[in-house]
């Protein structure tokens, strides 16, 4: 056991070399800081002989992303780890294997992924992965029914509420997505060229109060346990296979926060990808594709869902009262729907942006696409006390990007 203080590459390979069942007596391993997070230091460790890799990752007592100002508990570490180990149960194969974790350096080992890519990334790149929706609603129907009231013993799950209070992390959440797009605050980061935008999103009345409510559920509702930043950099993808990684904002919330997360970066990758795209045919292709991506992901989500709640629910009146589950699962569509447009309003005037809009190059297709953005997430915000279909949500991006066929 160590104190805690941040490893630089020599320590992490000196800790690597402990781990005498994954690499050789003496192995020369290589080490490279590879974290491109806003959080943590993440070590990738190597050893070229026998071919064995795994990541260290190490929590900072800040938010890396701004610095010593910024001062973050190193509990996340524990929530991340306890919740991997967790979601590894419930949905096996969609999350790396967590070999240790030492509570005292805040260090998580875990199974490399490099084979994988990072699914923002994947899809800048024009990437297509036929079995996401499968394999997310799968993540998502295992680990949020089996973590709720209605899949697990409700005493229990009091206790598992406990272990995952994530006070710090959960601000994060609650101020950078839930408050500062809609006020003049310091962190707020967005390019003038949108300063209408902002400033609109700070007088929107009838939109604030949409937020207020998606925000009270978020502070209020254990419905839950969450991922809790399920976007598409904490996923890593291939054409066969699915990993979630990075769940340090665990707690158990809204399920809707989840699903909703992942729609919402689905549709920053398709707001990047506009009239400005200069191939025409491959642009309307790959929205198409996100778009068809989207309603699978909340469909087959909505199938399983309703499978695991009839084969292995344990609320009697959940099951016996009529018309409840219908209930439950049209609240659970409005939630994903509000928590979306929350989750892209963020990514365009919050602190932290989406790299698939970020990195158009050139300033005015750029603006295009934050404005795009912006459009569809404000729409979806404002449809999340009344939709009734995911097909509501697939026709708001249409409109709002022109006919886009699905
Ligand atoms: N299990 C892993 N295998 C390979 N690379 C990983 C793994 N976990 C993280 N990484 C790399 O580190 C980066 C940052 O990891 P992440 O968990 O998202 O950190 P943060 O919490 O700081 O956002 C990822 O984008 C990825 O490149
Ligand atoms: C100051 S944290 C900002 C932002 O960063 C987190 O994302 P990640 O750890 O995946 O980089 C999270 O989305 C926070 O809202």
């Amino acid at each position: 056991m160590s104190a805690y203080h941040p490893l630089n590459e020599t320590e992490a390979i000196a800790i690597a070399l402990t781990l005498t069942d994954v690499f050789p007596a003496g192995a020369a391993l290589a080490s490279r800081e590879i974290g491109d997070g806003n959080l943590n230091l993440v070590f990738h460790i190597s050893d070229p002989a026998s071919g064995r890799s795994i990541i260290m990752k190490q929590a900072l007592p800040y938010a890396k992303v701004v610095g010593e100002s910024w001062p973050l508990t190193l509990d996340r570490a524990r929530i991340e780890s306890e919740a991997l180990i967790q979601e590894g149960k419930l949905a096996p194969g969609l999350v790396p294997k967590v070999y240790s974790y030492d509570a005292d350096l805040a260090l998580t080992i875990m199974e490399d992924l490099s084979d994988h890519v990072i699914m923002r990334r994947g899809l800048i790149e024009g990437g297509k992965y036929p079995l996401f929706a499968e394999h997310i609603s799968t993540f998502l129907a295992q680990t949020l029914f089996f973590t709720s009231d209605l899949g697990m013993n409700q005493q229990d799950k009091k206790n598992r509420v406990r272990d995952f209070i994530n006070p710090e992390l959960c601000k994060i959440t609650e101020d950078l997505i839930f408050d500062h797009p809609y006020t003049d605050a310091d962190t707020n980061n967005f390019d003038e060229a949108i300063r209408d935008e902002a400033e609109a999103l700070w007088n929107d009345g009838p939109l604030q109060l949409e937020v207020a409510l998606l925000r009270e559920k978020f502070l209020t509702q254990a419905q839950a346990l969450l991922h809790g930043d399920l976007h598409t950099g904490s996923i890593f993808i291939t054409p066969d296979s699915t990993k979630v990684i990075d769940p340090e904002f665990a707690y158990f919330g809204p399920i809707g926060f989840d699903i909703g997360a992942i729609i919402a970066n689905l549709l920053t990758s398709f707001a990047s990808r506009g009239h400005w795209d200069t191939n025409e045919a491959a642009r309307d292709d790959f929205r198409s594709y996100l778009l068809v991506m989207i309603r699978d992901l909340w469909t087959k989500f909505d199938i399983k869902f309703r499978a695991l709640w009839e084969q292995h629910g344990v609320d009697r009146l959940a099951a016996a009262a009529p018309g409840y589950k219908d209930d439950y699962m049209l609240r659970l569509l409005r939630d994903t729907i509000g928590y979306a447009g929350s989750k892209i309003v963020r990514r365009i005037v919050g602190l932290a942006h989406v790299a698939e809009i970020g990195s158009i190059p050139d300033a005015a297709a750029r603006e295009q696409a934050q404005r795009l953005a912006l459009a569809i997430g404000k729409s979806l915000i404002k449809l999340n006390r009344s939709a009734t279909s995911i097909d509501e949500l697939i026709h708001t991006a249409q409109t709002a990007a022109g006919s886009v066929k699905v």
